[in-house]
């Protein structure tokens, strides 16, 4: 192996000690905590996984959690009802609705309800166009995780050539809309594209967010690049009836040939949660208008 591995994990414990920081600062300023509220519709074994954590990991940097699991069952109006509450709750400076929703449900309209001022996950239209544009806003979590993997491990990425394969809403977009904004040349690559592994071979940057196992193989990349793993992907171990996480990069390969790489696990996911409270901690000063300096957390 040659590649530096990108420790996601010992990078998102910083950035809470920081957000911890700043939570003391608000609530001593603002007499109250920074609020999340998170909202879990059914079940799913993984999503309840990530609320939990989002939970204490909340509580944990000294912010106020608020958790509504509601049973698979519920209505669209209900969950709507509940986000408009949530809208009007001065104690809740940030507003998450898991995803995956159940399938009588539509996404699109449950984020459209959610004001875009407490849209910590950066879902809302509203917040796509202030990333688009380059207004303040809140951006997906995932993404700024991965930009602010990459400024740590590259310094400035101006000028650099990026790959992101994958094209979705929550993670491909946007990341390439924020390379752009870090002057990168971005290409964004998907099912359509033709000859990926040669466009992959250009890139000294390389986001994989596809959703499919091990699909970047080590040749693809140019030596020395670096590769930053979006994926969790759960497949069979090599014991009988266990699993083990692999991300959207053949890791044994391209780790010889990379300059850096994201491993899976530990790598981009921890980012995810860290950046939700770095958003919440941004959006409770926003709403209580008190200064801070984002562009240092
Ligand atoms: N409303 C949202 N829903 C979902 C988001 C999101 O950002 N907002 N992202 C994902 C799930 N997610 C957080 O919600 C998330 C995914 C992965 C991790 C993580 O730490 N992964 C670990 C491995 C975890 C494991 O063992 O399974 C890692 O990669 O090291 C945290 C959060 C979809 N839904």
């Amino acid at each position: 192996m040659s590649a530096s591995i990108i420790d996601g994990k010992a990078f998102a414990a910083g950035l809470r000690e920081r957000i911890g920081v700043l939570a003391s600062a608000f609530e001593a300023a603002a007499g109250r905590k920074a609020g999340l509220a998170v909202v879990l519709v059914g079940e799913d074994p993984a999503s309840q996984v990530y609320v939990r954590n989002k939970g204490k990991q909340t509580i944990a940097c000294g912010m106020e959690s608020f958790e509504h699991k509601l049973p698979a069952e519920t209505s669209e109006a209900d969950l709507l009802a509940l986000v408009e509450t949530l809208n009007a709750d001065p104690a809740v400076d940030g507003i998450l609705v898991q995803l995956p929703l159940p399938a009588h449900m539509n996404e699109q309209k449950v984020i459209a309800t959610i004001n875009p001022d407490k849209d910590v996950d950066g879902f809302h239209v509203v917040n796509v166009g202030r990333l688009a544009t380059g207004l303040p806003g809140f951006v997906p979590c995932t993404p700024l995780g991965c930009v602010m993997l990459l400024k740590d491990q590259l310094g400035s990425l101006s000028g650099l050539d990026a790959v992101v394969i994958g094209r979705s809403n929550i993670v491909g977009k946007p990341m390439a809309q924020l390379l752009i904004a870090e002057s990168c040349t971005v290409t964004v690559a998907h099912s359509r594209t033709r000859d990926l592994p040669d466009v992959v071979r250009r890139a000294d940057i390389v986001v994989a967010a596809v959703g499919r196992p091990e699909m970047v193989k080590g040749e693809w990349i140019k030596p020395g690049a670096t590769v930053i793993d979006v994926g969790i992907n759960r497949v069979a171990g090599a014991q009988e009836g266990k699993s083990r996480l692999v991300g959207d990069v053949d890791f044994a390969s391209a780790s010889t040939v990379a300059g850096a790489i994201t491993p899976v696990p530990g790598g981009v996911g921890p980012m995810t949660i860290a950046v939700l409270l770095r958003n919440t901690i941004v959006a409770a000063h926003r709403n209580a208008g008190i200064a801070l300096d984002e562009s240092a957390i």
